[in-house]
């Protein structure tokens, strides 16, 4: 069982914070240990009365973390408004599935210029909406912020060298977040590029179930490395087409979380991929997996994007054929290997930058 040290260096004494976390799973239960570390008093709700009663009682949470004991001041709480109501800042690590419903019916607890920040990976089914754009939808007066890139729950729980992104277009979101998360093991960079920032970490899960899948295969470093880059290449057309900035897929949101997802069995998404690439149904993949895989839910809404805006994304749509309409992992690759479309050409400019 892991038990780190507290994770500030001495001199920087931190003043706590009152904070909430809702959400009590994996990434949830590492945000709440850093937060605690940090010498913040941490508001953690979550769903399930059982999962808030074994944490109080015993610092472990079970299910998600068995292996990692929390503590510091984690107050586990099954009350939303009371977590957000003692917050002065939120932490929201519910998967993309129940954000909205989530926020939505407790819209009343948050205050005007509370900040909440979205540690959620996904994309909303219906009107292809960022989490960002459904907390400034049902919580206009709060201030916004996400955070995403290679951080692997399963790593920063212990402790291990990890840098991330604070992404808002308020700098004192931004501050406020370094501050706060900030310490000898985890580093926070900012970035304004709020939507790209975001949207990167919800593409990144697609190709991690792609990488999976080409090392069920055995298909070797080389088609590793050419699955992680034309990856890049295509998300990051998509993601400018959208209105993202270029750079932000250079970044550690982008290709940072691609190559962590891409090159780690610790993603789920990965393992997601890897069982398919084995024989495995999707459905009993997801099942056995017991936690949120994003990219599959993410991939039906890119691919159906992707057709309605033009936008070229051949692994995209070969994954989608090969979990939604039953083609072979084989054709797939054969018919991506073979394709003429645009092989003469390594980079297509997206319209914004071949202007
Ligand atoms: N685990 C990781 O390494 C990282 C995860 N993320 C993102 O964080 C988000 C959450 O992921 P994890 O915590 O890893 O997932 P998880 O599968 O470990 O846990 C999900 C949690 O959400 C809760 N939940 C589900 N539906 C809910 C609802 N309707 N109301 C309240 N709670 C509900 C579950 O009870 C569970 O506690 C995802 O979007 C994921 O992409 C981001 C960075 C790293
Ligand atoms: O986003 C993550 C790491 O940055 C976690 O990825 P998975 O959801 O695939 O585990």
């Amino acid at each position: 069982m892991s038990e780190n040290k507290a994770s500030r260096s001495p001199e920087s004494s931190p003043t706590g914070h009152d904070v909430a976390v809702l959400g009590g799973g994996s990434f949830g239960t590492a945000m709440a240990k850093v937060l605690a570390e940090n010498g913040h008093s941490v508001h953690f709700w979550m769903r399930d009365p059982a999962q808030a009663d074994e944490i109080r009682d015993t610092g472990i949470n079970s299910r998600y973390m068995p292996d990692v004991k929390l503590t510091g001041d984690i107050q586990p709480t099954t009350s939303l408004p009371e977590a957000v109501g003692k917050a002065e800042i939120v932490f929201v690590a519910i998967p993309s599935k129940a954000f909205r419903s989530v926020i939505r019916e407790n819209s009343a607890e948050f205050r005007d210029g509370q900040i909440v920040v979205s540690l959620t990976k996904g994309i909303e089914e219906h009107g292809f909406k960022l989490m960002s754009e459904i907390l400034q939808e049902e919580i206009p007066r709060s201030r916004i912020g996400v955070l995403s890139g290679p951080n692997l729950a399963g790593e920063i729980v212990n402790q291990e060298l990890t840098a991330t992104v604070i992404a808002a277009k308020d700098p004192d979101v931004r501050r406020t977040v370094q501050e706060l998360l900030g310490c000898e093991y985890l580093r926070v960079y900012a970035n304004v590029d709020v939507y790209g920032v975001e949207l990167a970490g919800a593409l990144k899960n697609i190709y991690a179930i792609v990488a999976g899948l080409a090392s069920a295969r055995d298909l070797g470093e080389n088609a590793k490395a050419m699955l992680i880059t034309r990856g890049l290449a295509e998300m990051s057309r998509f993601a400018v087409s959208l209105g993202a900035n270029p750079m932000t897929f250079m970044g550690l949101a982008g290709v940072g979380d691609l190559i962590v997802t891409c090159t780690s069995p610790k993603s789920r998404n990965y393992r997601v991929g890897y069982a398919v690439g084995k024989g495995k149904a999707l459905d009993d993949a997801v099942t056995e997996l017991g936690q949120v895989a994003e990219g599959i839910y993410t991939l039906k809404l890119v691919k159906e994007k992707s057709e309605s805006i033009g936008i070229y994304m051949p692994l995209v749509r070969g994954l989608y054929e090969i979990l939604y309409e039953g083609a072979s992992i084989s054709a797939v690759i054969n018919s991506l290997m073979m394709s003429v479309q645009n092989s003469d050409v390594e980079f297509i400019l997206p319209r914004t930058l071949s202007q």
